[in-house]
């Protein structure tokens, strides 16, 4: 049985912030791969300035490309919008069945607002939750402290954002090493966040 972690985002674009999380996922906890979900829509978020699909999942392939135990999950292409996580979660039970068993990934921050996301009880109920450090403002709900299904894991603090990137770069700046050199090129060859 293999154990996944599922890093859900928009990747719009991946960053060094995300794999560095990433990485240390699979390194220092007991899963045995990580796989980035790339999220056509996510339910809280606009759409604006958000490349297509396919040029936000070849950026996180081409930054993974030499990380065997990280892999790019393109299922949410097909699913219906906006990707509710626990609507992937089924899809994906039913397309591995019982030789994989997929937890989540998710930022502290994430995990304060993680009672808003539809069903969240059936997701806590069937899925273990591995969550890092970040800096952000609130308190986690009380129903989440201490919980066994909860993994906190140590990983550095990489306030880095995809937003700033976007901005930055589009300002003339030089972002390079936020980014995989490769991300950087794709980025830069493809003139996107111009
Ligand atoms: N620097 C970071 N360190 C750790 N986690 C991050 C970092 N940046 C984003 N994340 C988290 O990684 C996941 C995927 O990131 P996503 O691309 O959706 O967001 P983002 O980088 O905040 O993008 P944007 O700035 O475009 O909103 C989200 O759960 C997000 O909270
Ligand atoms: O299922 C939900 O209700 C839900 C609500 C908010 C976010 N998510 C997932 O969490 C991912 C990260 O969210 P965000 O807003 O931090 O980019 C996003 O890509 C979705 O896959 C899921």
């Amino acid at each position: 049985m293999k154990k996944v972690g599922l890093y859900f985002g928009t990747f719009n674009p991946i960053h060094i912030g995300h794999l560095v999380i990433a990485n240390y996922m699979v390194e220092f906890s007991d899963l045995d791969e990580v796989w980035f979900v790339i999220t056509p829509r996510s339910p809280f978020k606009q759409k604006q300035s958000l490349l297509d699909d396919h040029h936000r999942f070849q950026m996180v392939f081409e930054a993974i490309e030499d990380y065997p135990k990280l892999k790019a999950s393109k299922v949410e292409f097909s699913l219906p919008q906006p990707n509710y996580t626990v609507n992937t979660l089924v899809h994906l039970g039913e397309q591995y069945g019982a030789d994989h068993r997929f937890c989540l990934i998710m930022g502290e921050d994430n995990l304060k607002t993680f009672h808003k996301w539809k069903n969240y009880e059936v997701i806590l109920d069937n899925h273990e939750l591995y969550v890092y450090p970040r800096v952000s403002d609130g308190r986690l709900p009380d129903q989440f402290k201490g919980h066994e299904g909860i993994h906190q894991v140590n990983a550095p603090i990489m306030e880095i954002s995809s937003t700033f990137i976007r901005k930055q770069h589009k300002a003339g700046k030089n972002i390079r090493p936020m980014l995989p050199d490769r991300v950087w090129k794709y980025m830069d060859e493809m003139n996107f966040y111009r």
